[in-house]
């Protein structure tokens, strides 16, 4: 069983001996520029500038100069005390004027004081980390916070970052080890028969399993929110599935033509509707037919069309109508110009194009929706892993197994968990997460 202590570098109470610094804001001209400074050193490192003591926690504003005295800006100086910062340790910040050259001054200044150094992409938030003000999930909101493009993308990340996750994982744990008691103690008093303990610890292993299980489809879903949702147009050839692609995407982003098998590629186009990323695929045509590049665009059209998360399909008055599922949405091709059944669409007149657009927004936030937090794939598997090893255990408590085998499959639960939120394995989590976060965070 994990014996719940940290990894190395996360272990409290060990401060890295250095201080780091770097720009918080991005280069280049801004109004204000921000410099971080988090370690031992931090506030001093700043006093050598200000040629002056600066408060513990507070601020003052003061005019910077290097070691000769030239002046290098007027800037406005925070400081934080150690404990009572976002890294945790001894922090201060430098907010002075937004030009590179004033930036590039007090970045060298620094840069030439001992015991400083630049720091390394995501060093702050490691640091955080380190010093327990952040646990792995929330940077994993953070993360996804710093990344969000989108107003739903926002959201779902706030909510991971504000400890959604964290604190569900805690309750589930909390259960799991009341159910790992009741089979240690039917272990340890195998004598006394309790057999009233295996219908509690398949009733509890079921219920947890249910809730992962739930949650885990909700991460898969969030992650596709991240990734993107896929819209394929798919219909027979010239029916006007590239002239509706430009259409959605205000521009000649496929060839038209009227000549038949004119797309023979997957065409993507990644747009965000209704705060919702979403790529839109320009399939080939489906036809039969004896050319082997156009039926090869076809086999293609028809996996990625498969795969997607909805099917525009476009039909032609006397075609073939597609079976229609809930991820369906069947069109009348070229409205303008042909008559008949249905709700209609013209790519050519613009004809159904904002009635599409608000349908599939409907149809796609109607999922997102019933997500409880913005997970990742890692999220859903851990937690997929976790309800399998708790079906398990359930399973084996109902047939009256030997409670040794339950409280295994129990133990794979629990590690499960701790996966989950970082207790267990995170140095490549946390490695590949730092390493997509920027300098300055
Ligand atoms: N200028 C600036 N803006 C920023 C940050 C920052 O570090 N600096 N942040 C960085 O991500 C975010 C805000 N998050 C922060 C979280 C905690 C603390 C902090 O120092 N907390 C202390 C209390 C400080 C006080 O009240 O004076 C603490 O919790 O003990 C600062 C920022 C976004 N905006
Ligand atoms: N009147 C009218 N013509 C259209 C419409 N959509 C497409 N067309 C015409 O139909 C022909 C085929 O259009 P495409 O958009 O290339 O059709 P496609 O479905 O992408 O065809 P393939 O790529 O060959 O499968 C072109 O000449 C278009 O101008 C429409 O809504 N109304
Ligand atoms: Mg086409």
């Amino acid at each position: 069983m994990p014996d719940g202590t940290a990894p190395e570098e996360v272990r409290r109470g060990d401060p890295p001996a250095d201080t780091i610094f770097a720009p918080a804001t991005p280069p280049g001209r801004s109004g204000i520029a921000v410099i971080r400074l988090s370690g031992p050193r931090a506030r001093e490192a700043v006093e050598a500038l200000a040629g002056g003591p600066l408060p513990v926690h507070g601020r003052a504003l003061r005019i910077l100069r290097d070691e000769t005295g030239e002046p290098l800006d007027e800037a406005l100086i925070l400081t934080f005390a150690e404990g009572r910062s976002f890294t945790g340790e001894e922090t201060a910040e430098i907010q002075g004027h937004g030009s590179p050259a004033a930036v590039a001054a007090i970045l060298g200044a620094l840069g030439r004081q001992r015991g400083l150094r630049l720091a390394a992409p995501g060093e702050f938030a490691q640091r955080a980390l380190a010093h327990g003000r952040l646990d792995l999930a929330r940077i994993e909101g953070l993360s996804a916070l710093l990344e969000a493009e989108t107003e739903a993308q926002r959201r779902q990340a706030m909510r991971v970052f504000q400890g959604a996750l964290g604190k569900r994982a805690e309750d589930w744990r909390e259960r799991l080890l009341q159910a790992a008691a009741l089979t240690e103690a039917m272990i340890d008093f195998a004598e006394e028969d309790i057999p009233e303990a295996l219908p509690e610890i398949a009733r509890l292993c079921g219920e947890i399993a249910g809730e992962l299980e739930a949650e885990a489809r909700g991460a898969r879903l969030a992650e596709r929110l991240r990734e993107g949702f896929e819209v394929a147009i798919v219909g027979p050839p010239n029916a006007g599935k590239s002239t509706l692609l430009n259409r959605l995407a205000g521009r000649e982003a496929a060839l038209v033509s009227d000549v038949a098998g004119t797309t023979r590629d997957v065409i993507e186009l990644r747009m965000v509707l209704d705060g919702m990323p979403v790529t839109l695929l320009d399939t080939a045509g489906l036809r039969e037919t004896a050319d082997s590049v156009e039926r090869m665009g076809g086999e293609r059209a028809r996996a990625r069309a498969a795969a997607a998360d909805l099917r525009v399909h476009l039909v032609l008055p006397d075609g073939p109508r597609p079976a229609e599922g809930p991820d369906d949405i069947v069109l009348r091709a070229q409205a303008d110009r042909l008559a008949g059944e249905g709700p209609g669409i013209s790519g050519l007149t613009g004809e159904g194009v904002e009635a599409l657009v608000a349908e599939i927004a409907r149809r796609l936030s109607a999922r997102t929706a019933a997500l409880g937090a913005g997970l990742t794939a890692r999220h859903a598997h851990a937690m997929a892993e976790g309800a399998a090893a708790l079906r398990e255990a359930e399973a084996l408590a109902r047939a009256g197994a030997a409670p040794e085998l339950a409280g295994e499959a129990l133990r794979r639960a629990l590690a499960a968990l701790d996966a989950l939120v970082g207790r267990v394995g995170t140095e490549d989590i946390l490695g590949a997460i730092f390493q997509r976060f920027c300098i300055g965070k």
